[in-house]
């Protein structure tokens, strides 16, 4: 009730996340939420114009009310770059460009870190360093082993670094102590052989580590943010034991640090972390550990992706501030919609990879599967347009529902059609492979942006030439997807032969032993999906006993020997291609999904010859030999054609028309390209 007119107010709504939009008060300055923007390097840092791209990026995220922003790894010197060329701080000259960013940031009402990163024996050049001469086995340089004065003038290195970030603008620096870096090669006895004040007792090995925070402090005073990055679980063998972590955590606490960030699993570690089978919020245990052993405040990691987990994480005490990186790739806006109570408009990270870390190790730009915009903000605008044109798009798969909600977004009168009840086409399916159960985050958020754009849904509507030349559309936008291709195999046409698609959506059940016809992205997936055994432990048990994450830390580096479960059925994973089986799928996570049907006892066999299939099963020749595999199954994963019937009557009928996503091009499921496309088509029209 309102006291001076007496009339009844609203219902106060609750306060949204009132742990996650809690400030954190850091002694010296104040952070205006629990949300870290953990440090990604897009690859911008090497780009033309990089440092204009960036204050945009970065001013985007800090728009979106992200707490405190850190940067991509800049390295303090030389050695430490990632790669001969790549992103370095060392120089006076260097401040300049940097302020573009701080500027930026700040005129947005953001804060942000730069991160210090030198990458020691991960550095692919020949100039790479470490605490010893042990090559890393995911790099061909062997590193030369650093001399006492090289060690101190490392540390010099670093703080110098600090102090010109400090010079430009910069509210802190995050100083990367984990993912087997520099500092971590130190801090391991396996990676540092080290018998001088440098190497030998833990507490030498953590020298390099306590010293470098120590006299940045010294260096920047009192009131500048320091982050430690501190690995807290390496997932490798001769890792950190857990009282190593907890004394390594005090001893940079008393150094000086600010904020102490979780590091998971170096990256040589045999572990997944971040990929989409990776449990939500699997890691926050780790930094629950420590919670206690330190005064300041904790940052925890990897996988949080919601404002909901995100919450629950802080809300269950694991931390005291979420560190989430690839959600503000996919979302600059996460945090202000959160606060709105608009959560459901949040576009969220599926952790596929595919636009981000894949980009990365394959020396592209990164980007964002679910978001193109991502680190394309200065070049890819959706304006609104001057000439409102009446566009249909025909088909709801991840093209057309980009293409048509973004040509809403600018204002023109778009009509979507699919001839299927739903929305999605192909994530229909992905969301069902277990793993990737948060692809079904990608059709909430397009199935609300098309409710919030204003298109006009027809579902259950196959539409043809005259319906569309009926409606008056100026423009045709074709984004009707693929079917599944049937290769030519005698014996196709058999009962026991099922595409994937009739798999997935349980029209037909595969029996004991199933071979599949394609190892492409599609043949892992139908191998994941058949080989997935139901049991009662939760996901996250599941996860750590399949991987061999040790909770108890009885071994060191939180390791265990991981646990051969008998998969549901046998599964050969068969290609034509004689290369390794499954060669072409993503540098970041191929591996991943070897390993995992590997372990669930799929064969997989490549230089396959198809001859037929009849009762005995599936015939094939591999090297001239003939085989028969006695298969009560066969899945067809083999390619997709494009469906483009449409096209030729639209063109006859003289009517506009645009092929995107796999209408377009169907040589394999490509949603980051179908979004892409969808979005980039819709922004010129
Ligand atoms: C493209 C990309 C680049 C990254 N670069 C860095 C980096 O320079 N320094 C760093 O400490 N972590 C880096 N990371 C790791 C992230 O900080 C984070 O730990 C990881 O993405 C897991 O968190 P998320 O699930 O919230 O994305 C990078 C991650 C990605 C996807
Ligand atoms: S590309 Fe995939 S993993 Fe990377 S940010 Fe986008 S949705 Fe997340």
């Amino acid at each position: 009730m309102n006291e001076s007119t007496g009339t009844k107010l609203p219902p106060t709504q609750p306060a949204p996340y009132p742990h996650l939009l809690a400030p954190l008060d850091l002694g010296f300055t104040t952070l205006g939420n629990r949300v870290l923007m953990g440090s990604m390097h897009t690859g911008l840092e090497e780009e033309k114009n990089g440092f204009e791209r960036m204050a945009a990026f970065y001013a985007e995220r800090a728009r979106g009310g992200v707490g405190l922003i850190v940067t991509g790894g800049f390295s303090p010197n030389l050695a430490g770059r990632v790669y001969h060329f790549g992103s370095q701080l060392s120089f006076s000259w260097q401040v300049r460009k940097h302020r573009l960013i701080t500027e930026a940031v700040h005129a947005a009402g953001g804060r942000i870190a730069l991160q210090i990163l030198h990458t020691g024996r991960y550095a692919y050049h020949p100039l790479n360093v470490a605490p010893s001469k042990l090559r890393a086995p995911i790099n061909r340089f062997t590193p030369r082993a650093l001399s006492e004065w090289g060690i101190r003038k490392t540390i010099g290195d670093y703080v110098r670094c600090a102090q010109l970030a400090q010079k430009a603008g910069y509210d802190g620096v995050e100083i990367m102590g984990s993912e087997g870096y520099l500092i971590n090669q130190f801090i391991a006895r396996q990676t540092n052989r080290r018998d001088d004040q440098w190497g030998g007792s833990f507490e030498n090995r953590i020298r390099f580590a306590v010293e470098t925070v120590r006299a940045t402090r010294e260096k920047v005073g009192p009131n500048f943010i320091i982050i430690f990055r501190l690995s807290m679980l390496d997932l490798v063998e001769g890792g950190s034991s857990w009282e190593e972590v907890v004394q390594l955590a005090q001893a940079i606490e008393a150094a000086g640090a600010t904020l102490i960030n979780t590091g998971i699993g170096w990256h040589e570690a045999r572990i997944p972390t971040i990929a989409t089978m990776v449990p939500r919020a699997a890691f926050a245990w780790v930094t629950k550990r420590l919670k206690g052993a330190v005064n300041v405040p904790l940052i925890t990691t990897n996988r949080i992706n919601t404002p909901e987990v995100a919450e629950e994480v802080l809300a269950s005490g694991c931390a005291d501030m979420v560190s989430m990186a690839r959600p503000f790739l996919a979302d600059a806006d996460f945090v202000n919609k959160a606060a709105a109570n608009r959560g459901d408009e949040i576009n969220t990270c599926i952790a596929c990879n595919q636009a981000c870390l894949d980009h990365i190790f394959n020396g592209k730009l990164s980007s964002c599967l679910v978001n193109p915009r991502a680190c394309h903000e200065t070049e890819l605008s959706i304006e609104k347009t001057a000439a409102r044109r009446k566009i249909a798009v025909v088909g709801a798969g991840p093209a057309g529902m980009a293409c048509a909600t973004t040509a809403a977004e600018r204002g023109h009168a778009v009509t979507l059609f699919d001839a299927a009840e739903q929305i999605g086409g192909q994530f229909n399916l992905a969301r069902r492979i277990p793993g990737k159960e948060d692809f079904a985050e990608t059709l909430r958020y397009f199935g609300r942006r098309i409710e919030t754009s204003g298109v006009t849904l027809q579902l259950n509507q196959r539409v043809d030439a005259e319906l569309l030349k009926a409606g008056g559309f100026d423009h045709v936008v074709l984004a009707t997807g693929i079917t599944p291709r049937q290769p030519p195999i005698a014996g196709i046409d058999s009962e026991k032969v099922a595409s994937y698609v009739d798999i997935v959506e349980g029209r037909k059940v595969a029996g004991k032993r199933v071979a599949i016809i394609g190892a492409g992205g599609i043949g892992f997936d139908i191998g994941e999906f058949l080989t997935h055994a139901h049991d009662d432990r939760s996901e996250a048990e599941r996860f750590n006993d399949e991987w061999g994450i040790d909770p108890s830390y009885a071994h060191r580096g939180g390791l265990k020997p991981p646990l051969d479960e008998p998969a549901p059925r046998q599964v050969f994973l068969l290609q034509r291609k004689s290369s390794k089986v499954g060669d072409g799928l993503a540098k970041t996570t191929g591996w991943i999904r070897r390993t995992l049907l590997k372990k669930r006892g799929v064969q997989m066999i490549g230089g396959v010859n198809y001859e037929r299939i009849d009762d005995a099963g599936l015939h094939i020749t591999v090297d001239g030999q003939a085989t028969t595999l006695a298969v009560d199954t066969v899945v067809v994963c083999a390619g997709q054609e494009s469906r483009r019937e449409l096209l030729a009557p639209l063109q006859a009928a003289g009517i506009p028309v645009t092929l995107i996503g796999g209408a377009d091009v169907a040589t394999e499921l490509d949603a980051k390209r179908a979004i892409d496309q969808g979005t980039r088509v819709a922004a010129a029209l």
